[in-house]
């Protein structure tokens, strides 16, 4: 049975002066509903309770106060439910809510529970809408989604979909934010992204997102590696998320890649949590990246963070930017030793499992 995910933005269901826009809630259930009815398993994961509950409270816009934003999305996420609850109610079909934050998908056993609950909601022909608990998580800054585009690929992934269909308010990804640069045309096919790809994508462009295109790059990017199509577009009229789905959208459709990556190394670039940075030299860095070859303490240049054998770490090149991330062998205050030392006199000094600070099968490249 195919699997598809379809998140949609707060630009798309809420107005710029805040409050839900219950006509686009209506016509988005009754979009969903199609694909429902075809057979499909579907979850949503939806934004706007921060934009659905700000006007509620009383405040003039979207709060920038982390404790406003929680505030509204307490308010809003209640609002964002009733509403689609009532929508999807038309059409006889039982909805769920979850909320899902930055740490949960970094704990095997916390998002497993939350992988087996969608399970059977989709068994039980139910459809979950997913947004980002905002009332916890605000609070954890670093460990926070912020936008729904990351948690959505996320999802996509977890679940194994075939496809990741991103609505927003732009009919696709353009060479320039359209609403700052008229000159900007329309890309409708990405086989791969690189980093010149992400510099063409700014920030929100309405004034209720948050992530604006690079983050829905960043999404498609990580679905892609995981083997799941994306879509980044809208769908404003009746059946086009049909069509979107059958290749004919107003969007810019994202390849998935030939070999999309294993679970075990899914989970290590894209859900888990790092504990610590290692930077490399720049001859590590090419064996890493180019060579599929393993970090070996010589090539270590220095590391920050406590961490211990067996937990990520992020490795950064002599520039500081990140090339991937590893599950280490060392304990931080060995790998502070042992740095820049040849493997013979690492063996003779220090007391270590593997010499390998980091094995090649416990690698991802991210960049
Ligand atoms: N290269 C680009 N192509 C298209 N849109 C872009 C680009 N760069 C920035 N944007 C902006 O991203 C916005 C969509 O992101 P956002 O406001 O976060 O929407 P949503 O709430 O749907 O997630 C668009 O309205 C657009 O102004
Ligand atoms: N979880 C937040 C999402 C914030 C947000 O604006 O996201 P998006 O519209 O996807 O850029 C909410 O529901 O308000």
């Amino acid at each position: 049975m195919e699997r598809i995910v379809v998140k949609i933005g707060s630009s798309s269901l809420t107005s710029d002066e805040g409050g839900l826009h219950k006509p686009n809630i209506q016509f988005f259930a009754s979009e969903l509903a199609q694909l429902h009815q075809q057979g499909k398993q579907v979850m949503l994961v939806t934004s706007g309770a921060v934009a659905a509950g700000f006007r509620e409270i009383g405040y003039e816009a979207r709060p920038k106060l982390v404790h406003q934003k929680q505030a509204a999305a307490a308010v809003g996420q209640a609002l964002l439910m009733q509403a689609y609850q009532e929508a999807f109610l038309q059409y006889g079909i039982v909805t769920a809510q979850i909320l899902l934050t930055r740490n949960d998908f970094s704990n095997r056993k916390r998002i497993n529970n939350a992988l087996m609950t969608i399970e059977e909601l989709l068994s039980q022909r139910i459809i979950p809408i997913i947004n980002e608990n905002d009332t916890v998580s605000t609070a954890e800054i670093i460990l926070k989604f912020g936008d729904n585009d990351h948690l959505s690929s996320l999802v996509a992934t977890m679940t194994k979909a075939s496809r990741l269909v991103i609505i927003t308010d732009m009919d696709g990804l353009y060479t320039a934010d359209p609403r700052k640069n008229p000159n900007a045309t329309k890309i409708e096919r990405v086989a791969q992204i690189s980093e010149e790809l992400l510099q063409l994508a700014g920030g929100a462009g309405s004034a209720v997102g948050t992530g604006g295109m690079r983050s829905k790059i960043e999404a498609a990017r990580i679905a892609m590696r995981g083997g799941v199509t994306t879509f980044i577009g809208r769908v404003q009229q009746a059946g086009e998320l049909l069509s979107a789905i059958h290749g004919h959208g107003r969007g810019t459709y994202f390849d998935t890649e030939e070999h999309s990556l294993p679970m075990k190394k899914q989970w290590l670039g894209f859900h888990s949590t790092p504990s610590g940075t290692i930077t490399v030299d720049h001859g590590a860095a090419i064996a890493l990246q180019e060579r599929h070859k393993s970090l070996l303490p010589a090539g270590v240049v220095s590391c920050a963070g406590e961490f211990h054998p067996g937990d990520v770490v992020e490795v950064l090149n002599e520039e500081g930017l990140l090339i991937g991330r590893g599950v280490v062998n060392y304990a931080s205050w060995q790998l502070k030793a042992a740095a820049g030392l040849s493997s013979d006199e690492v063996e003779r000094r220090i007391d270590v499992q593997r010499i390998e600070v980091i094995h090649r099968d416990e690698w991802i490249t991210l960049m």
